[in-house]
């Protein structure tokens, strides 16, 4: 397996076959804290590729073509890179359109699909499935058909990022709103290259002019001012502009060199999910690499199961699915979730082994230390797997956000960069929490509150949310978080102990032990150390823990288990498995 010098998270996922989270699991394992959109080096990566079974070797990467401007995608490009140029093709661009409220997004996805069908398909009636595609000059370029930043991040929180360009639609005759900001600093967080199109170019009281002045204020600068982001006025209601929008997409895309072997297994990610009332659960995927087909095996987040029919976005049953098209399937035993992962596997067993270990690291999940905190961040700085600390800032008023931005920016340190990846007005939404839990970042709110869904949203991605009220505290204790000053102190708490009386083989590496717990109790989520003749031999989690044949939380004293230590096969019988887990003082 070759991989590249430096690798994204998420392409290293996608290189290993595995999930993000997986792969965050097995960095946190080998105390590499990385968030998905963080680069590993080669050694961190190879680690976490023998980890999954992959022998691997140093990629030699020459130059892309793909830099474009800011945003193109330099993680697609080493992924690209690490793919074998020959098997792959270019590939429809897949485009998602944001903006303020009202500003014209649906008006302009509904223009699109109303008059860019494909010739032959035109009369088909279009079937709302989540994302369509148009055809331009015989070439494809698929939208989704969920407009706005919240639902674009709310996938990349999940680990899922399908989006190739973002279009910010921005109305002539009211100029760069907050959402208009929040759209553009979600795109940016994302790396995803923006295309500006200033909207409602019919309307007497347009100004476009002002729209690109407001839009230099925020460091989007068009190209008509010297910059390099493309520009395109449009009209969405009379169809003024749309053709060249739509060629500035491909051009766009063009130049990003997207390109996907078409000849593999599929990938591809849930966009949308229904429960139909007479043929059951539906999904609809994005096909991002190789080739779905009618009857694959297919595994869906933690859902086995098979292609039993596919339809294209006009309702046409149709055979195979190439990258980049959206299709809804039937086939799948229960509704999976927009961000969960397809994935092809060659037969049922495959498909429902994979599901099942799948499921099971959800549940392991929930007990994984959040992404960032301030508590953590030296740690992480001084292991040298943290070089910036991402922040999102939501103050009551515009005066305080620059008040703070700028004693924020002074704190800079050589070490670390302080990264402010979004600030806005306004009380702590769950579009905040999920920006913060994809890209790794803490939030900050000053005399702001979150509402109820952020911070059960920021419970569940272990997002930490920092409230203040005086300017100083929060920059003292940014401070001391960059100076090592808040590292939190652990204590360790034993929970029990099992002693190893069988040994059971599972595939080539697993080994499970068959253990009875002698005291206290062993769960899911302890970590364990394996002791030999009073020696520490190893240390780890615990991976898979069973009664008979079901997976079970946890496991009291007088009771016998199986039980698969992460990473580890050597276990003898008369070993004794020490179940530990650490609390903060
Ligand atoms: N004159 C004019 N009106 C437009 C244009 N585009 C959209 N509108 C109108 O602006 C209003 C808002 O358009 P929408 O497409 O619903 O805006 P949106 O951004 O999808 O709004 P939300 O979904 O609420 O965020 C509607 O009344 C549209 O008819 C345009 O190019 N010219």
């Amino acid at each position: 397996m070759a991989i590249p010098p430096q690798i994204v998270v998420r392409d290293l996922a996608e290189l290993l076959h595995a999930t993000p989270t997986e792969i965050i699991r097995h960095l946190i394992k080998h105390h590499i804290f990385a968030s998905i959109n963080q680069v590993v080096d080669y050694e961190q990566a190879a680690l976490v590729a023998r980890d999954l079974g992959f022998e691997p070797t140093p990629q030699v990467i020459s130059p892309t073509s793909a830099s474009l401007q800011r945003g193109a995608l330099p993680t697609s490009a080493v992924l690209e890179a690490a793919r074998d140029d020959k098997d792959t093709v270019p590939i429809p661009p897949v485009v998602t359109i944001m903006g303020h409220v009202d500003h014209g997004k649906t008006t302009l996805l509904d223009m699109i699909r109303k008059t860019r069908v494909a010739a032959e398909e035109a009369g088909g009636i279009t079937q709302h499935i989540g994302a369509y595609q148009v055809e331009v000059k015989g070439k494809k370029i698929t939208f989704l058909d969920t407009p706005g930043h919240e639902a674009f991040t709310a996938m990349r929180a999940r680990g899922a990022q399908v989006t190739h360009i973002a279009v910010i639609v921005v109305a002539a005759d009211d100029g760069v709103m907050p959402q208009t900001r929040e759209a553009i600093d979600h795109a940016r967080a994302a790396n995803v290259p923006i295309i500006i199109a200033i909207n409602k170019i019919d309307k007497p009281t347009a100004n476009p002019e002002l729209v690109k002045q407001q839009l230099a204020e925020i460091g989007v600068i068009v190209e008509d001012y010297g910059g390099d982001t493309v520009c395109v006025p449009i009209s969405a209601r009379t169809g003024a502009g749309i053709d060249e929008l739509l060629e500035m997409i491909l051009l766009v895309a063009e130049m990003q060199d997207l390109r996907a072997n078409p000849n593999r297994p599929a990938v591809g990610v849930v966009i949308e999910a229904k429960l139909e009332k007479n043929t059951g659960p539906m999904a609809t995927i994005l096909v991002q690499e190789g080739t779905l087909k009618m009857g694959d095996h297919i595994v869906v987040g933690p859902l086995a199961g098979k292609v039993r029919a596919m339809f294209n976005d006009r309702g046409k049953r149709i055979q195979k699915a190439p990258p980049s098209t959206p299709v809804s399937i039937l086939g799948l035993p229960e509704v999976p979730q927009p961000g969960d992962r397809l994935e092809v596997v060659p037969d049922e067993r495959t498909a429902k082994q994979r599901a099942a270990e799948i499921a099971e690291q959800r549940r392991a999940e929930s007990s994984l230390p959040g992404h960032v905190s301030l508590d953590t961040l030296y740690m992480q700085m001084q292991e040298g797997k943290t070089k910036e600390l991402n922040i999102v800032l939501k103050c009551d008023v515009q005066g305080t956000v620059e008040a703070i931005k700028n004693a924020l920016l002074k704190l800079g340190e050589e070490k670390i960069k302080l990264h402010l990846i979004h600030e806005g007005v306004g009380n702590i939404t769950e579009t905040d929490v999920h920006l913060a839990a994809a890209s790794g970042a803490i939030i900050i709110g000053f005399n702001v509150k979150a509402d109820n869904a952020a911070l059960r949203q920021a419970q569940k991605e272990g997002v930490e949310i920092r409230y203040y009220d005086v300017i100083y505290q929060l920059i003292e204790d940014i401070e001391a978080a960059l100076k090592g000053l808040l590292e939190p102190t652990y204590h360790e708490v034993v929970e029990g102990h099992a002693e190893v009386l069988q040994l059971f083989r599972s595939g080539k590496n697993t080994v499970i032990a068959g253990c009875r717990v002698t005291d206290g109790k062993i769960t899911r989520a302890s970590q364990v150390r394996v002791l030999r003749n009073g020696a520490k031999v190893h240390e780890s989690r615990v991976a898979s823990l069973r009664r008979g044949k079901d997976d079970v939380r946890e496991v009291a004293a007088g009771y016998e288990c199986g039980m698969i230590i992460e990473g580890f096969s050597n276990v003898q019988i008369g070993d004794i498995i020490e179940a530990f887990r650490q609390e903060k003082d």
